[in-house]
């Protein structure tokens, strides 16, 4: 078998997986991403790398890919990429911009949602055992709530339109954006003291790490709701359980974690805290959003190859 021009470390979708093997001869193993060694033998040779965001694409991993030309990255962080060790080798890097948004933002809405009104979907074995449990199904609304978007970039402004659309007011920081018809911008703080439901859209970088410890927890309404489906290590996840164990804030949705899947620590620290969803790392990821992903990745691969 001739040594692959491709190389597909994680999950993609079939079919853009075949246009690629039409073209080139690829391996596709989603499997590889947790076998290092195989991972770099396949690399030997290859031209293309397609990762998601579990593959470490670091400085040591290219300097056994000494053919590779492209990076193509099935969803948006980057975090999980050397960009300078990428550059400095003359390495392209894609990011499947645009293409998972509609569903994080979808995940956004519902995550609140569940917050606020999740319970009375969960009576059916009541009412059907003859109990009516009007009190107990009492949720909130989020019309008249207000929404914080730290981070005003594509995937907040679709986040906002769905918002807005149920009634909600919009308030938004990000450094990056000056004017926003879709939310009113605020310093951090003043997002903090004044959101319902905070949902976080930065990448991790030096600037957000940790940056929702204790004291930033603290200085949000105790009956406020958090939702991150940006990337773990942004909030501390200890302080977020302590929060939420002792009624110092309402609920929180998270979908990406310091460390996926979680290990033992977190894990502990999460045990028994009330009023908190976790995913694994799925806001992104839907069958339509991987179909779009992975023909935009695929589509990249085959025009930086050609
Ligand atoms: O960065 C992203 O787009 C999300 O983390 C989803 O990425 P993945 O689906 O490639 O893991």
């Amino acid at each position: 078998m001739a040594p692959p021009t491709v190389v597909v470390s994680e999950f993609m979708d079939e079919p853009a997986v075949a246009r690629l093997s039409q073209v080139h001869p690829t391996t596709y193993d989603p499997g590889l991403v947790d076998q290092p060694e195989a991972l770099q033998s396949a690399l030997a040779g290859a031209r293309a790398l397609v990762v998601r965001n579990r593959t470490q694409v670091t400085a040591e991993l290219l300097d056994q890919a000494p053919a590779l030309e492209v990076v193509g990255r099935l969803g948006v962080g980057l975090d999980n990429i050397d960009m300078a060790a990428c550059k400095a080798r003359g390495v392209a890097v894609h990011p499947a911009r645009g293409a998972n948004a509609d569903a994080v933002a979808e995940y956004v809405i519902a995550a609140a949602l569940q917050m606020l009104r999740g319970g009375a979907f969960f009576a059916t074995e009541a009412v059907q055992a003859g109990e009516w449990p009007r009190d107990a199904c009492q949720g909130g609304e989020m019309a008249g709530r207000t929404l914080g978007l730290l981070g005003f970039g594509d995937i907040a402004q679709r986040t906002a339109r769905r918002a807005r659309a149920l009634g909600m007011t919009i308030i938004a920081h990000d450094p990056m954006v000056t004017e926003a018809a879709e939310a009113t911008l605020l310093p951090f703080d003043a997002l903090l003291a004044a959101a319902d439901i905070l949902s976080l859209h930065v990448p991790l970088t030096d600037a957000t790490r940790g940056l929702f410890d204790a004291d930033a927890l603290g200085r949000m309404k105790r009956d406020a709701i958090l939702i991150n489906t940006a990337r773990g290590g942004i909030v501390d996840e200890a302080a977020l359980a302590e929060a939420l164990k002792a009624g110092r804030l309402g609920g929180a949705a998270l979908d990406v974690f310091a460390v996926e899947p979680l290990d033992a620590e977190a894990a502990r620290a999460f045990q028994g805290v009330p009023n908190l969803i976790l995913t694994p790392h799925i806001a992104g990821v839907t069958a339509e959003s991987n179909e779009r992903v992975s023909a935009m990745i695929a589509d990249a691969v085959l025009e930086a190859l050609a």
